[in-house]
């Protein structure tokens, strides 16, 4: 035989080897946005990175599961609130949250080493810190107004221009941490800018891991240096505290009568249990910052771009909220009445999630849908977010911006409570559904509300002329606003 058919023998064995590698991939049967086939799948993955919001809504309009292509694996995807109330539904002994986040984030890498192994926060966000918002609120509302004064501060009727994105960010960030670690450290400029920096750094490290091939990830991951300057200097100013009151509760225990009930204290109670507390509670208060604060200014930002693209939403807002503050004051219960500002924020939320899938889970054991789809163990499954969200099935002109859609008086009392901003459902999944939904979201909602209704009593608002609301930007499917500026000036009474 001749070097040539010995040459052609081979690749035609490596054809059938490759035939047959990918007719037999457990994944095969399921439907592909994009190539199935080895090697060209990472075409996919390649128009994936940049056209994920059309592939999704491709996907989620022609079948009810289907496939993308990652660079390193697939992820599966299902359509419709059918389909998301099945996912939700999974139990935890067959599907991971936790394990999906690290696949998506490499949460050891780019958030800290011990916060898979040891999510302490999750237990104190829903716990403590959900069950004290009243009383936590006053503090939020002076931060807010405190920041607000200082961030965004026209003169006289001049109109000023204001970067969203940032300024939400150090309010966000000052309102977070008056409750994570209080009064004066809340406003120490250069821990702000630690946490607030770390808060988007992560997407940074997430952005360069995800284009490393999976056993170089360590090792890159270990060179990233965001993470490891976060924990330094937070640890700088953490440290101190968190030592001296394990120690008052080495000394004093139940006798301690003064302990402060805060969430540093309620961190540090679960950091205890462990061998490892100061490490831990400093990892926590990070993670919390991680979780609150890119999540929270991206969407206040949506939001704001929605008002100064419609100047005209200002004074329905304006009347509400003083009508009702004027009632109740600056409280909790008065937020809650805040029915248009909690219609608006929803109806910004529906159409720029701050990711266009969620509901995210990595499988455990393999699971088969109603539809009889075998999704096996190992594969990264979620809901195709946004898609739901602009599915004419559940929403009227799902495209339009239509801010007061859930606080309309056409609908029902009952009808209004469960479109409350707070409330998930499988046709509402931008703080995810079921037992993993967002345990932040109480916490979120009330802080973005108050930062909203400050805005909308104290500013005029709107975008230079001739000037639009820009269109989001997607990263793979993460959904991120344009970093454009708004202008604002002092509300001029009676001008609106
Ligand atoms: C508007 C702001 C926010 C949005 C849109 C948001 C959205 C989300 C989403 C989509 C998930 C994943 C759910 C899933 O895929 O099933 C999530 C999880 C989570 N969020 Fe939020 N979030 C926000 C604010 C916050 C805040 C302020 C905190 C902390 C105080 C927080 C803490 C968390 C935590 C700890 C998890 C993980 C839950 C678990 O592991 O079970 N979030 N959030």
């Amino acid at each position: 035989m001749d070097g040539s058919v010995q040459l052609l023998y081979a690749w035609a064995a490596a054809a059938i080897i490759y035939v047959l590698y990918w007719r037999t991939h457990p994944l095969y049967s399921i439907p592909t946005i994009g190539s199935s086939a080895p090697l060209l799948s990472y075409l996919g993955a390649w128009r994936y990175f940049r056209e994920a919001r059309e592939i999704l809504q491709e996907g989620y309009s022609k079948h009810k599961v289907f496939k993308v292509a990652l660079l390193e694996q697939w992820l599966v995807v299902v359509s419709g609130s059918a389909m998301n109330e099945e996912l939700r539904k999974i139990p935890d002994s067959h599907v991971s949250f936790m394990l999906a986040a690290d696949e998506f984030l490499h949460t050891k890498l780019t958030i800290a080493p011990d916060v898979n192994t040891h999510p302490i926060h999750i237990g104190v966000i829903r716990g403590p810190l959900t069950r004290n918002l009243g009383l936590l609120f006053a503090d939020v509302v002076d931060e807010i107004k405190v920041a607000f004064s200082d961030v965004i501060n026209p003169q006289g009727d001049d109109w000023i221009e204001v970067p969203v994105l940032a300024t939400m960010a150090q309010v966000v960030s000052r309102a977070s941490n008056r409750v994570f670690v209080g009064l004066p450290l809340c406003r120490n400029t250069d821990y702000l800018e630690t946490v607030v920096n770390f808060a988007f750094d992560v997407a940074k490290g997430r952005d360069v891991l995800s284009v490393v091939p999976g056993m170089l990830k360590g090792l890159v991951g270990k060179l990233l240096p965001w993470s490891r300057r976060a924990i330094k200097r937070t640890t700088h100013y953490l440290a101190p505290t968190i030592q001296e009151r394990l120690q008052k509760l080495r000394e004093l225990g139940e006798d301690w009568n003064d302990r402060p009930d805060d969430y540093l204290m309620w961190v540090i109670d679960e950091a205890n249990k462990t061998r490892n507390a100061i490490d831990l509670a400093i990892q926590a208060i990070l993670v919390s910052n991680f979780a609150a604060i890119h999540t929270s200014s991206n969407s206040i930002t949506h939001a704001l771009y929605h008002l100064a693209a419609n100047p005209e939403y200002i004074q329905p807002l304006r009347e509400e909220v003083e009508a009702v503050t004027k009632e109740y004051g600056w409280t909790k219960a008065a937020v809650g009445k805040m029915y248009k500002l909690d219609s608006f924020m929803r109806e910004s939320q529906r159409l720029n999630g701050i990711v266009g899938i969620s509901v995210m889970r990595k499988v455990l054991q393999d699971v088969t849908l109603s539809d009889g789809t075998l999704i096996p163990k190992g594969t990264l499954v979620a809901a195709a977010a946004a898609a739901t969200h602009v599915d004419e099935e559940y929403y009227d002109h799902p495209d339009k911006f239509d801010p007061f859609r859930f606080s309309d008086k056409r609908l029902e009392e009952s009808e209004r409570v469960r479109h409350q901003y707070i409330n998930t459902s499988a046709k509402f999944v931008a703080f995810g559904h079921g037992k993993h939904a967002c345990p932040g979201r109480f916490f979120a909602v009330n802080e973005l509300k108050v930062m909203m209704a400050y805005m909308v009593l104290n500013y005029d608002i709107k975008f230079k002329d001739g000037v639009g609301r820009p269109d989001n930007i997607w990263i793979w499917h993460s959904v991120i606003p344009a970093d454009v500026k708004v202008m604002f000036r002092k509300r001029q009474v009676g001008t609106m």
